[in-house]
């Protein structure tokens, strides 16, 4: 839904998100470009932060506006003024002296004053009736865990009974990478100004930030001519990866994939990444595996052609089919690695997952036509690094695996990065937590292995697939909730997002 405030309009997310450090080098340009002081800038963040606070909460009456020394408690400033001027009771909070404000700020705070506000130390005891808590304490200029008194007044705010409209970031929250490196505001809201920066869609994100708005402050066309660095995927992208199926097609035009791993006793990750394949639309699926979960696979899924991994059978598959995904459940015995060293020379596209990355970490070896896709623990063990490297900066994590790895790097977690040797990237703002279980990554592998047959690049086959599997169980956690969500529940519900020409127009955000 759309807010209108004087000419501009809050309006759906973008798919652009800027770093933040390049918008504050960029941002004085910017308003200059449009015509407007960097003041008018901050008054429109204060206005279009008071109105969502006025849709999203209209029963509020009694706010406490916490605002810190820099221009997000100069937004803070605003939101307190235009809330008083309309009869809310407004207690302003601020931490803790506010001399050394930055100029824009400085003008936010006269003017609150000028007209009769009043500023209270933070410190002090807070009203307790209050109904709505705005944070204007730290944004974008954040530079470190938040120091105290931030820190207790942060802690304060997550016990104080009244939901939280954080001012562009949460209080505390990395605006780059999204990590968490000391206590952070847990926002219900967040509106975001200017751009979308990546730290509100990946690392710790999804935990603090709430439901996260954007405004670009009227700065459209200045943006327009402004190229990101990081695309935001959604499922409303899909249609432009996934062409409806031509009416002529027969199976051979969509894909002979090589499915490999399943060693004894594990059948299951097998399978789910070979039934997500057929599930995406691969034209035929041969999966290579453990002689023991022959029989089992082939009663389960009939559509699977199922053979023993033999060094023969490896070769032969090799030949006969266009992509390959290797690793699910594959262990990493002599028999999984046997089948690696094989498919080290495969010049076809291929996805590598699981224990194929384990044995990767070893040999290391750089390839262009291969995806992979670590979860954050894989990554670290491939980046000889600890997972909390990893999750500090996720991006940054992604960049270097496709510099040490080649290819295209899938990193999954709460805000899958997706990076690649041209120096794209995107975050996925699909996924919840109910897919925080196992098999979900199977089920990936085999999605992006059926995309990655029906002849889409590597880097749009992963971003593609991450959607799919993403937004499909945001589907299903609408319709049933995250707990006890299923990696096998996908598998039918795929469809529906593999076929976006079907997606009815409200399921595409
Ligand atoms: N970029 C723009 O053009 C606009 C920026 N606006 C606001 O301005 C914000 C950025 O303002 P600033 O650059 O002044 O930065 P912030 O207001 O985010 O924070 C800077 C202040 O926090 C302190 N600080 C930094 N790290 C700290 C830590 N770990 N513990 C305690 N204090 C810490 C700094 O010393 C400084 O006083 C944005 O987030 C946004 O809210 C808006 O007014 C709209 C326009
Ligand atoms: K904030």
């Amino acid at each position: 839904m759309a807010i209108k405030h004087g000419k501009q309009q809050v309006s759906e997310l973008p798919h652009s998100i800027f770093y933040a450090r390049w918008l504050r080098e960029q941002e004085a340009g910017a308003a200059r470009a449009a015509g407007i002081s960097l003041y008018t800038l901050m008054q429109r963040a204060g206005e279009s932060a008071f109105r969502l606070a006025l849709r999203a909460y209209p029963l509020a009456r009694r706010w406490l506006v916490l605002v810190g020394k820099g221009n997000n408690g100069g937004d803070g400033y605003v939101v307190a003024r235009l809330a008083r001027a309309a009869g809310i009771r407004v207690t302003l909070l601020a931490c803790p002296a506010t001399d050394a404000l930055p100029p824009e700020a400085t003008q936010a705070r006269r003017d609150w004053l000028a007209d009769g506000g009043e500023e209270n130390d933070a410190r002090d005891p807070w009203p307790a009736d209050a109904d709505l808590i705005i944070d204007g304490l730290l944004g974008s200029g954040l530079s470190a865990a938040p120091r105290e008194p931030w820190a207790g007044l942060i802690v304060r705010a997550n016990r104080y009974p009244a939901p939280v409209l954080a001012l562009d970031t949460p209080s505390g929250l990395d605006a780059e990478t999204g990590a968490a490196a000391g206590e952070v505001i847990q926002a219900e809201q967040t509106i975001t100004f200017i751009t979308l920066k990546p730290g509100l869609f990946t690392g710790q994100a999804k935990a603090w930030s709430g439901r996260v708005h954007h405004d670009d402050l009227g700065l459209t066309d200045w943006l327009a001519g402004q190229s990101a660095p990081i695309r935001r995927l959604s499922a409303g992208l899909l249609s432009e990866w996934l062409l409806p199926r031509r009416a002529t097609a027969h199976k051979g035009d969509n894909g002979r994939l090589l499915v490999v791993g399943g060693d004894e006793g594990t059948a299951g990750a097998i399978r789910m990444a070979g039934e997500a394949a057929l599930r995406s639309g691969a034209g035929l699926v041969r999966v290579l595996t453990h002689q023991q979960n022959i029989a089992p696979l082939l009663a389960a899924r009939p559509e699977l052609m199922v053979r023993e991994l033999t060094t023969a059978s490896m070769r032969e598959g090799l030949e006969w089919a266009d992509v390959l995904v290797i690793g699910p459940g594959m262990g990493q015995s002599d028999w999984g690695k046997n089948a690696l060293r094989l498919a080290e020379n495969c010049n076809k596209p291929m996805l590598w997952d699981a224990d194929a990355l384990n044995l990767l970490a070893i040999t290391a070896g750089k390839r262009q036509n291969r995806v992979i896709t670590p979860h954050p623990g894989e990554a670290a063990r491939l980046l000889n690094c600890r997972v909390a490297e990893i999750e500090s900066n996720r991006l940054l994590a992604a960049q270097n695996l496709v510099k040490r790895y080649g290819g295209v790097a899938l990193l999954k977690g709460a805000g899958t990065v997706i990076a690649d040797e041209s120096g794209r990237m995107s975050i996925a703002d699909v996924g919840n937590a109910g897919m925080a279980t196992g098999g979900m990554g199977d089920v990936l592998s085999g999605i992006i292995g059926a995309l990655l047959g029906q002849k889409l690049p590597l880097y749009e086959a992963a971003c593609a697939g991450c959607v799919v599997h993403g937004a499909t169980a945001d589907e299903l956690a609408r319709r049933h909730g995250m707990r006890g969500m299923l990696a096998t529940d996908l598998l039918p519900a795929l469809s529906q997002f593999v076929n976006p020409e079907w997606i009815e127009s409200d399921k595409t955000e």
